[in-house]
């Protein structure tokens, strides 16, 4: 894995951008810092800003795991592409999908809630998020997180159906096993925008659905260097973000005005 701002990464990244590129990024550990309630997450000016100003020299989308309804509170912007869930909600074209993506979540979290009242099994400081199409388990604030994690996973391989299970920061999301991920989602948006190339930016193992891509159209970059990722490049930390947002806008505009410098007046 290599960092994004040395020699090779820079010169991917001018391979990459080109009019009509997709710019797509996860939230949470990737736009906005972690913290240590969900609730409390929010968009930094400094990024706002700027993925402002990139979003009108090329398309830009959000694709989190976070609900649409959730998600657009925090954004105070509309850009052109908004898709939560992990890509299970928002796409254009996909809505027929989500009905037996909610049953099946629904049923998840009737089960989850009576296990999770034993609290001397379970930690009080799990808490549930309910997105209608996936779950969030959040154990952040449980004592003892490595016994947390090992209950919960044996509570979930009772569930009916049973969910495919990724785990994130102190997080477990649960997911329909046949739902489409983050990586088809990329992909579905590419087709969408009509988009020769496209960069991606995530933090978290959701993301891998789109690092193991491996396209040669799509750049792929994490927050912070992981031993087990399968994206191309990272960035040392999140707030590098800024430098990375600076450096999409510079080169668009560029191309942009050496396309109007071309065109007679
Ligand atoms: O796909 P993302 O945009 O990265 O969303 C992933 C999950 O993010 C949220 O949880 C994570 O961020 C919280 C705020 O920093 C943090 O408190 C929590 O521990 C993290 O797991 C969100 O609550 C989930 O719904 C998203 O799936």
């Amino acid at each position: 894995m290599r960092r994004l701002f040395d020699e090779d990464g820079l010169k991917r990244l001018d391979d990459i951008v080109q009019p009509g590129m997709l710019c797509v990024f996860d939230f949470d550990g990737t736009l906005s810092p972690i913290v240590p309630q969900p609730d409390s997450a929010a968009l930094p000016p400094e990024v706002r800003e700027r993925l402002l100003t990139l979003a009108t020299l090329a398309p830009v989308a959000i694709l989190t795991g976070r609900s649409l309804a959730d998600i657009r509170k925090r954004l105070g912007f509309e850009p052109h592409y908004v898709i939560g869930n992990h890509g299970l909600e928002g796409m254009p074209g996909w809505e027929g999908r989500s009905k037996s993506y909610a049953l099946a979540c629904a049923a998840w979290r009737s089960a989850l809630e009576l296990a999770l009242n034993d609290k001397q099994r379970f930690d009080p400081g799990i808490r549930l998020e309910d997105k209608a199409y996936s779950l969030s388990v959040h154990y952040r604030m449980a004592r003892n997180h490595a016994q947390t994690e090992q209950r919960l996973r044996t509570l979930f391989a009772t569930l009916s159906p049973p969910p495919r299970v990724i785990e994130g920061k102190c997080v477990f999301s649960l997911m329909p096993e046949d739902a489409a991920h983050k990586g088809g989602a990329l992909e579905e948006l590419m087709r969408q925008a009509g988009a020769s190339t496209a960069i991606y930016v995530g933090d978290d193992v959701t993301d891998e659905d789109v690092f193991r891509l491996r396209r040669s159209d799509v750049l792929t970059v994490r927050i912070e260097p992981h031993p087990d990722t399968a994206a191309e490049f990272y960035l040392p930390a999140m707030p590098d973000i800024v430098q990375l947002l600076d450096e999409l806008v510079r080169r668009l505009a560029r191309q942009s005005q050496a396309i109007s410098n071309r065109t007679p007046a």
